[in-house]
Parts: structure tokens; sequence; C-alpha cells
């Protein structure tokens, strides 16, 4: 059986402009009376450039970088979110996506409404969520509030719904951004221990993160991401270290 991986080979990826060079009225009248200066045209921003990346089964992968850099496109695009303009994405296994976790949640369902909906999108089939229901509730620690619309529900609730959803159903590939700010602290050390769980189980793992200690204990490989493009890859000691210097 072939084994997992990540393949990208000079992907250009570009945010389009459009959407923010579109005029309102108002702005069209303020530049007619002369009250406002006309918009100057924005131009589409290249977040990813002739960018090659290949992870073995095997490799927990640090993303390091500025702001800006590139980092999150860069996980979106391997999590096939965002449309490359060229170049060749090749993805093989199952992958779990731990950013935008409320993603595809509707507002007006209850939460264990909810659970299925999302439990369908990460791939699981009705009975597996069904089994896995219980789990969900108990970790999010929802009580009653699961029949409710999570309309109702705080920052907080949602957050550790969403978490504890997500991460239910494991992944060959598991993409992480940054530290998951679920809820308060007693849930937090939890659901740290849960995602060790989680990274220790993956095939792949690709992380990005702010936090150079983080990267340094989980992951064997790190790159340098500096606009729009690799500029250190090897070992996480060397990259940081290349990338402490560069500061
Ligand atoms: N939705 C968007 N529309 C337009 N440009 C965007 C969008 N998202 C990101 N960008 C641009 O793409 C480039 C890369 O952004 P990205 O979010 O991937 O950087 P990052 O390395 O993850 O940054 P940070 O460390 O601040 O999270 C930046 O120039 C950013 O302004």
């Amino acid at each position: 059986m072939e084994k997992c991986h990540i393949t990208l080979n000079n992907v250009n990826l570009f945010y389009p402009s459009h959407i923010y060079n579109a005029t309102t009225l108002k702005q069209e009248i303020f530049a007619v009376l002369k009250l406002q200066k006309k918009k100057e045209k924005l131009e589409d921003v290249q977040a990813l450039k002739d960018f090659s990346l290949q992870v073995k089964e095997g490799e927990k992968l640090g993303i390091i970088g500025h702001n800006g850099a590139g980092k999150s496109t860069l996980l979106k695009t391997i999590a096939g979110i965002y449309p490359i303009k060229s170049g060749e994405r090749n993805v093989k296994g199952e992958i779990r996506s731990l950013f935008d976790l409320s993603l595809g949640f509707d507002l007006e369902s209850t939460g264990r409404e909810n659970i299925m909906y999302r439990g369908l999108l990460l791939g699981g089939t009705p009975k597996i969520v069904r089994e896995k229901e219980q789990e969900i509730i108990d970790f999010a620690e929802l009580g009653e509030f699961i029949d409710y619309p999570i309309r109702s529900y705080s920052s907080g609730m949602l957050v550790r719904l969403a978490f504890a959803i997500s991460t239910s159903i494991p992944g060959e590939i598991l993409l992480l951004d940054e530290v998951i700010a679920a809820g308060d602290a007693s849930f937090y050390a939890k659901a740290k221990e849960r995602m060790s769980g989680l990274m220790s189980q993956a095939k792949i793992l690709v992380l990005v993160s702010h936090d150079l200690n983080t990267v340094r204990e989980v992951c064997n490989r790190a790159i340098l991401v500096r606009q729009g493009r690799i500029i250190k890859d090897g070992k996480p000691d060397d990259v940081i270290e290349y990338y402490r210097n560069s500061l």
C-alpha cells in the first residue's frame, strides 16, 4: 500500500484583490464630488511562490517564520482549502485539520445535531459518529446544553464542542495551526493531553507555531518560511538557530 505523503511541486497561490478593489456607491459619489481620492487599485497577493515541499510518513514538520510569511496559507493549501493557481498538490492520507474548528457549524441546530454534521464532514459514518457522540459530549462538558441550538452557547462552549468533535475521529495527517485556545484553564490542560495523543498517533504532523520550544519538542523536521518561500529546511535545532540569527 502507498504510504502517506504530502507533495507540493512549484505551487503558486494568489489571494485575489478584486474583493478589496470593489468600490462602494458612497466611495464612488465621494470620488466624483472630490471629497475623497479615488481608491488605488490593489495587486493580488502572492502568498506562495514556486513552493515545493515533500513530507514523508514519520515526519513531524514544524513551520516557522514571521507574521505574513505564508505559514497558514501553506497549511490550508496542504488541506486543499485554497485553489492553487499553478503547480501540483498531491496528498495521500486521511487529513485531519485542527484550524477553523467551527467551520461548517449550523448555529440554528443543536449541539447534538452539529456533532453528526461535523462528524460526517470529517469522514465518519453515521454509525461511527453515533458511537462517539457521548464521549464528545462528555469531553466538551456541555451537559444538557447539548440539546440547545448552538446559537445559545458562549464562545468557550463552542470552542470546546468544536475541539471535541474535531479530535474525536483520528486522521493519518494532522494539520495544526498554533496552540488551540480551547476554553478555560482546566479544559486547556485536558485539550493539551488529547492533542499529544493525536500527535503521537498521526503518521504525518504539520504544525504551524510561533512557539519555537514547541516545535523543538514535538517536531523532527522544520522549515523556515519567508515571503512565500522556504529559506531553510532541516533539523528543528538547526532551523531555529538560523531563524534566531536572522532576527
Ligand atoms: N484572506 C486573505 N486575503 C488576502 N491576503 C491574504 C489573506 N490571508 C492572508 N493573506 C496574505 O497572504 C500572506 C501570507 O499570509 P499568512 O496568513 O499565510 O501568513 P502567516 O505566516 O500565517 O502569518 P501569521 O504568523 O501572522 O499568522 C500575507 O501577505 C497576508 O497578507
